[in-house]
């Protein structure tokens, strides 16, 4: 009845989804143009071939991602026919092979992986029997690509799939290829290398008529073609916008079972294929992925910025320190904290510990400077009783020991003489060390951060400051920018200092004016925020009423003038200069003091950059590498 309707099958080639009408034996009466193309049986994929079989000297590449599954039965005992022979090799595995069929004289090559391995992409690049042969099955993007002297066969897949392309052993031209649909045309691996013949593929080529042949010869058996069948049968089975999967490809599929006058005619199955949309979710994945990272890096950036938020300001060149003291509070290394008097080098020194894995652990302060020479191997190392003329009787721990299991700061490392020098390096070296005057080896594990407003390069290169010792400290160096480089950190400082001041000093609440806290703005700040903190203090002190002018403040009256001078016109030489100062100081800066990796980075040759120091005062030696 409708195989002689010509307008339905009209009609139905129209549908954008597949669809298909059994009758009540099972014999398929309607299979519609886009039912034949998601299941291959039109075929017009790639460059086409004859039909044939496969002949013995013919050259088989076979890709195959789980064997056993979804590819016609092909077991690791049917690769013999092309002389893989391997005991290790099991259902489930994936395998990548190249042989001659029933060619015993040429050795195979081959490559697989374990059915329980977790991997993304297996592949063998050979050059066999004259032919460049590159194979890949790649299980992120679900596709298997068999590349032959540079011509591309590849297959996509859902769960599992096996591809197989042949080549004539005379001519070596490409006789077959596998593609979507050869369950349907009946071509698996297993039925090719059984020598079963396999149908012509490309344009022109002759449409498989399915009209007529039951669905189980059309379809191998499976859940949704079982229930299709059982449906047309008699069975009252029906469902709407299923996800299935149909000789492997994802679908959406409605079942329907047709009856007429209460009599069962057959069934019909709607077909979308959603290969495509997998592809589309798969890529949204990827795409949601990137998103979630972006959003991780976003809200470590934040957690950056408010990680310490007692070291305050917003400029970059705070923030970008405070970064690299975050990632240092995470790690054991030693680091060296680079800065002017009075840039914050306690403040961060204190906040990496607390953020440290050592928060509970002490933290011990010792500014090498303020301590007289001669008393200060004895407060790092402690000293055995009677060890010198005025030491306690019972001895006296050191400073390294007090900060056992946690840190010990080590401001103002660059004052330590050559002797203590030595003393530390070997302290730092062995982790041990021997008091004042005792011979017991001490071993301690402590956190060593040191900061200097020296530098350190150059006191190394000078012989001043030992360079063993200078590269065991410059593990992780973090340089803390002068405040005149960051005067955008100058309002934010003073709101979050002014009322702790206030509050200390008991003189009540004050504002600031705005034209004191330009003054603040223009001035060069030497002394950095210690100074700022003075500054403040004393204006706090003398202002009688409840706001700060710039009268109250005690920094220079000419330099806060630079607000008068801004404001006339410079050449543009003034501002070229002072544009490039700016950019090597930047650039110093960024590199932690380091002339070469600054010179490289502004990108200007060496006796150019030394030049430049020299005219910008930025350097006192002129010789150096
Ligand atoms: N970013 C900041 N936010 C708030 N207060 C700060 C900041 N930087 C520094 N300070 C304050 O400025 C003062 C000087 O800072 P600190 O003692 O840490 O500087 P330093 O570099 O160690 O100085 P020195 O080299 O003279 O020892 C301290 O009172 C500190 O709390």
């Amino acid at each position: 009845m409708f195989t002689h309707n010509s307008y339905i099958h009209q009609f139905t080639d129209m549908m954008s989804e597949g669809f298909i009408f059994i009758d009540h034996q099972g014999n398929i009466q309607i299979y519609n143009r886009k039912a034949k193309e998601i299941f291959g049986v039109i075929h017009n994929q790639g460059i086409g071939h004859e039909a044939g079989r496969l002949e013995p000297d013919d050259i088989v590449i076979i890709a195959d991602n789980c064997l056993g599954k979804d590819d016609g039965g092909l077991t690791p005992k049917d690769l013999s026919i092309l002389g893989i022979r391997d005991k290790g090799l099991e259902m489930g595995d994936s395998i990548i092979a190249i042989g001659v069929y029933k060619g015993e004289k040429i050795l195979p090559v081959y490559k697989y992986r374990k059915g329980h391995e977790n991997w993304d992409t297996l592949n063998l690049e050979a050059y066999y029997c004259d032919l460049d042969i590159d194979v890949s099955i790649d299980n992120r993007n679900r596709e298997i690509h068999i590349c032959v002297n540079q011509q591309d066969f590849y297959i996509e897949f859902v769960n599992s799939i096996g591809h197989i392309v042949i080549v004539e052993g005379q001519t070596q031209k490409v006789k077959f290829y596998q593609s979507r649909g050869y369950t349907v045309r009946g071509e698996s691996i297993g039925d090719i290398l059984k020598g079963k013949p396999y149908r012509a593929k490309g344009k022109g080529t002759e449409e498989l008529n399915v009209i007529g042949k039951n669905i189980f010869e059309i379809h191998m058996g499976g859940p949704t073609i079982n229930e299709f069948y059982d449906a047309a049968t008699g069975k009252d089975l029906h469902y709407r916008d299923k996800f299935r999967e149909i000789n492997g490809r994802s679908t959406l599929c409605t079942l329907l079972p047709v009856d007429h006058e209460g009599k069962r005619m057959g069934a019909v199955l709607k077909v979308e294929d959603i290969s495509e949309l997998r592809r589309v979710i798969r890529e949204r994945d990827e795409a949601l992925k990137s998103v979630d990272e972006m959003e991780r890096k976003l809200r470590d950036h934040k957690t950056e910025n408010y990680l310490f938020p007692e070291i305050t300001g917003e400029s970059q060149e705070l923030f970008y320190a405070k970064k690299l003291a975050y990632k240092a509070s995470k790690t054991n290394s030693t680091v060296l904290l680079l800065g002017e008097s009075g840039t914050g080098k306690t403040l961060f020194a204190r906040a990496i510990h607390d953020e440290s894995k050592y928060h509970n652990q002490p933290f011990v302060h010792i500014n090498c400077a303020s301590i007289p020479e001669n008393l200060l191997e004895s407060e790092l190392f402690g000293y055995e009783k009677g060890a010198f003329t005025g030491a306690k009787n019972e001895g006296k721990i050191g400073l390294f020991e007090a900060a056992r299991g946690g840190t010990i700061f080590l401001d103002e490392i660059g004052e330590l003489t050559p002797y203590l020098q030595g003393k530390l390096l070997q302290a730092l070296q062995s982790k041990t060390f021997i008091p004042v005057g005792g011979t017991k080896t001490i071993t301690v594990e402590v956190r060593i951060i040191a900061a200097t407003n020296k530098n350190l390069e150059e006191e190394m290169l000078q012989g001043r400051f030992r360079e063993d010792l200078y590269y065991r400290i410059n593990v992780f160096p973090i340089m803390i920018p002068p405040l005149r480089q960051r005067k955008q950190d100058i309002h934010s400082l003073v709101y979050a200092l002014l009322p702790k001041i206030c509050e200390r000093i008991g003189s009540g609440k004050k504002a600031i004016s705005g034209e004191a806290l330009q003054a603040l703005v223009y001035y060069d700040w030497p002394g950095n925020i210690r100074e700022l903190e003075n500054v403040l203090e004393r204006a706090a002190n003398i202002a009688e009423g409840s706001t700060i002018l710039s009268s109250h403040l005690a920094i220079p009256r000419d330099k806060r003038q630079i607000s008068e001078k801004s404001n006339q016109i410079r050449s543009i030489k003034e501002v070229l200069e002072e544009t490039e100062r700016k950019a090597i100081e930047r650039a110093l800066r960024i590199s932690g003091g380091k002339k070469q990796a600054a010179m490289k980075a502004l990108g200007i040759g060496k006796t150019q950059f030394y030049e430049k120091l020299k005219k910008y005062k930025l350097d006192s030696s002129e010789n150096r590498n």
